[in-house]
């Protein structure tokens, strides 16, 4: 763990050596990186949301002199165009757009890194593509269930966070409050601006003030950006309403035998409101030979201190293969 940052787990702030974008349909061009050793071990961060886009500080998940570290911002998301474009966004055209992104860096076999959403494209890139995948690093899992879902948007972690849940159910008229992520959907959909922002707004900071064990108001605080809150909830919103646009109602977990052959770790806060335990235990018990932690004082977010070590140490077991 040379050149580690002692203090926050991870390894330091570091720029990319390339930039680029990348035309992936007649709509979507995406926005990539690439930093840390070029002739390095190919590893791709897959972040969350989805919507979210990624961040310089997800570079420092990976020893920079180890890895060829390749962050891209998935279809409207982030420096991606156009920003927050629904039209031919589904989680299977992302599975091919890193596919795309694969080839079009001439990279055989990588690691696969994602957290969140990212742990479900993770989940469904490498189930679709296992020969593509030499390790997996999965956090804060979520397979997009029903019951996930609901939750989430409907009833569930409003029990634990009734304080926050108040601004975002009470935004919504009561006559729709039964469905709030189809009220959600036609706000955010609208052909009006000022009523897309508004409800990206509130959709975002209700994510974004459950998202830590104890609330980090620098993430609440992204939610007050006009663009990044209808990029992060446009998207999610409209992945949500059409069930991931997945095969099955469980069908990251029936199809996890495809990718029981891959080196896995699996990391889990045990009080993680935004994505709860059982789904990372389903996942656990179909997938047995991958490392398994529960983290027992974090949450859902990446930047959890017990949760960013752990994906340090499974970044640096993997950096060898
Ligand atoms: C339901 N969304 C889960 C997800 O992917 C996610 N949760 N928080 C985030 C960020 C903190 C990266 C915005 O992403």
């Amino acid at each position: 763990m040379e050149n580690l940052n002692i203090d926050s787990g991870i390894y330091p702030d570091i720029e990319p050596y390339n930039t680029g974008k990348l035309k992936v349909s007649d709509v979507h061009e995406l926005y990539y990186e690439e930093s840390g050793n070029k002739d390095g071990k190919p590893v791709v961060f897959l972040h969350g949301g989805p919507g979210a886009g990624t961040n310089p500080g997800n570079r420092c998940f990976f020893d920079p002199q180890a890895y060829r570290i390749i962050l891209f911002d998935q279809r409207g998301a982030g420096k991606s165009t156009p920003p927050a474009e629904l039209k031919d966004n589904t989680t299977w055209d992302l599975v091919e757009d890193i596919e795309r992104l694969r080839k079009h860096l001439g990279i055989d076999r990588w690691v696969v890194f994602g957290g969140s959403w990212g742990s479900t494209l993770s989940l469904a890139y490498s189930e679709t593509h296992p020969d593509r995948v030499k390790a997996l690093v999965l956090r804060g899992i979520f397979t997009l269930r029903r019951k996930e879902l609901i939750w989430f948007y409907q009833e569930g972690a409003s029990m634990i966070f009734p304080d926050a849940w108040e601004e975002y159910s009470q935004f919504i008229p009561e006559v729709e409050r039964g469905d709030l992520m189809s009220a959600y959907y036609r706000r955010l959909t609208s052909d009006d601006e000022q009523t897309r922002v508004a409800a990206a707004k509130v959709w975002s900071k209700w994510e974004m003030s459950t998202s830590r064990l104890h609330v980090d108001h620098s993430l609440v605080n992204k939610a007050a950006d006009d663009l990044w809150a209808q990029q992060f909830a446009r998207i999610e919103c409209h992945f949500f309403v059409n069930g991931g646009f997945l095969k099955a109602e469980n069908h990251l977990i029936q199809n996890a035998d495809k990718i029981r052959h891959i080196p896995t770790t699996i990391i889990q806060g045990r009080y993680d409101a935004v994505c709860p335990m059982e789904t990372a235990w389903l996942l656990h018990k179909a997938l047995p030979e991958a490392d398994f932690h529960i983290v027992p004082d974090a949450g859902h977010s990446i930047k959890e201190p017990g949760i960013s070590r752990l994906l340090i140490k499974a970044t640096d077991k993997y950096k060898t293969l």
